[in-house]
């Protein structure tokens, strides 16, 4: 039977088709205000008015409310991030509210001052947006040292701009440029809010916040195009209320959406990102904990080594030696051990040094080694005394070894610096079972052994007590 199976070039056709998909589903929404304004346009009496005092002060009131809130909370977003991009958002929502503000209060006006009524629109609007496009272009660009509140002054400043600008529109609005003026802030209002759509784009933000962002300055923008088109109660400048309050509160949602998360625009993080972040912290945990792992092996290898001579030490060898009692346990294979003991050490020392009898101790490990097979083990027990597991052999295999061992030993020729150093060594053997069965019963039985190889004399091998 044929089955769909995934593999790597459909996931990627996919993964492309998807990506234009929604760039496309971005740019349609993005749109959707340009389709109302050229159906209103087009198909509807632009002559057709609902001219309602009380119905626009009450969604001028709300809009208001709206702005004035979410002020506050972009500010609180900008007392925790300290992002500039959020102090000139907030800026942007104050400055438009402040002006907006006027528009709802001279409503029962607009039949003897229509400039006076329609101007705090484009203005309001035109103010946000620089205030939108200045926070733009440091973006993501903020020095984190270099991050301060701004001080109190410095928003009571701000208000009074704003004051000063409400200001000087209404002067404006008595003016003959009144009518001008009120296309040029139109205008310009839209050139900025798509100046701040460009950047956007430009800078390949792509935030989810940002891409609503981007989306509600484009609103901005059309809604200026539908303010231009339409006049003073008919259905485009309501239309143009309406595209403009849809791309309002889609920005207000981000900021909300801010302030419930990271408290930041730029640090808000979406499903896929949260992921990609839990997934890198779980691979630097894991990479992590390896390491300690390996720093944790390699301290237990420090601590079961001599570091002179990098036999097993004294710890090291009889956790070494337990584990083959054990498997000899186990198995009844035999086991023997053997402890050594370097004859008139103590003479090399002085008439050689304490570097030279260093050496030596170090070339006679080399040599022991040399000469046992794999599985037998070498432990430095301490100064000159060494000890040596033999796993797989009896009491009789030990000797043989060991007496191997013994004049090998007394035949090498240890050339340290231009000197040459003969020795020799006693050893004890015991077998495991039949002279203990621990670790300490045999070590004492093969200590006690060597200690009698250096009573009849040194360089010897017992491994009875009749010797
Ligand atoms: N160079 C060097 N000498 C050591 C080390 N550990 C112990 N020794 C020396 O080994 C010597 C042991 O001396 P003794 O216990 O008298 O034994 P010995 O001279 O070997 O004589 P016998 O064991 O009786 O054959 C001492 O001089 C210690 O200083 C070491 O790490 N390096």
């Amino acid at each position: 039977m044929m089955r769909f199976s995934r593999s790597p070039e459909s996931e990627r056709f996919v993964r492309s088709l998807s990506k234009a998909y929604a760039v496309f589903l971005l740019l349609a929404l993005a749109a959707v205000p340009a389709f109302a304004i050229a159906y209103v346009h087009f198909f509807q009496d632009p002559t057709l008015h609902f001219e309602h005092h009380g119905f626009h002060e009450v969604a001028i009131g709300v809009s208001l409310l709206q702005g004035a809130l979410i002020a506050y909370v972009t500010f609180h977003c900008y007392l925790r991030s300290k992002e500039t991009f959020l102090y000139w958002l907030t800026l942007g929502f104050l400055g438009f509210t402040l002006v907006y503000g006027w528009h709802g209060v001279f409503t029962r006006l607009s039949d003897d001052h229509m400039m006076l009524f329609i101007l705090f629109g484009p203005a309001s609007r035109l103010v946000m947006a620089i205030c939108l496009l200045i926070g733009l272009l440091s973006y993501g660009r903020d020095d984190e040292s270099a991050l301060e509140l701004k001080p109190n002054s410095f928003w009571w400043a701000a208000i009074s701009v704003f004051v000063v600008i409400s200001i000087i529109v209404s002067l404006v609005a008595f003016s003959p440029w009144a009518i001008a003026s009120r296309w040029l802030m139109e205008l310009a209002a839209m050139g900025v809010m798509l100046s701040c759509a460009v950047i956007i784009v430009m800078r390949r933000i792509n935030s989810p916040l940002m891409t609503v962002y981007a989306i509600s300055v484009v609103f901005f923008a059309q809604s200026s195009i539908a303010f231009m088109l339409g006049t003073a109660w008919n259905h485009q400048w309501w239309l143009a209320h309406a595209i403009f309050a849809v791309g309002f509160m889609a920005l207000s949602y981000s900021v909300i959406q801010g302030f419930l998360t990271t408290g930041s625009f730029s640090k808000v993080y979406s499903q896929a990102e949260l992921f990609e972040q839990l997934r890198a912290e779980k691979e630097r945990a894991d990479d992590a904990l390896l390491k300690l792992r390996n720093a944790h092996e390699e301290l237990e290898v420090i601590a079961a080594t001599d570091s002179l001579t990098s036999c097993a030490n004294r710890r090291g060898f009889e956790n070494s030696a337990q584990i083959e009692m054990e498997r000899s346990k186990r198995s009844g294979a035999p086991l023997s051990f053997v402890t050594l003991d370097l004859d008139h050490f103590k003479q090399i020392n002085d008439q050689h040094g304490h570097t030279i009898g260093d050496q030596v101790l170090i070339a006679f490990v080399g040599l022991v080694k040399k000469s046992l097979r794999p599985s037998d083990i070498l432990g430095r027990i301490g100064g000159e005394e060494f000890a040596i597991i033999l796993p797989d052999a009896s009491l009789d295999d030990a000797v043989t070894m060991t007496e191997r061992l013994r004049q090998m030993i007394e035949f090498e020729l240890f050339t340290i610096e231009d000197r040459t150093i003969n020795l020799t060594v006693s050893f004890g053997v015991s077998q495991f079972g039949v002279d203990g069965d621990d670790y300490d019963a045999l070590y004492k039985v093969a200590d006690h052994r060597m200690y009698r190889a250096k009573e009849l004399g040194r360089n010897k091998v017992v491994s009875n007590e009749q010797s």
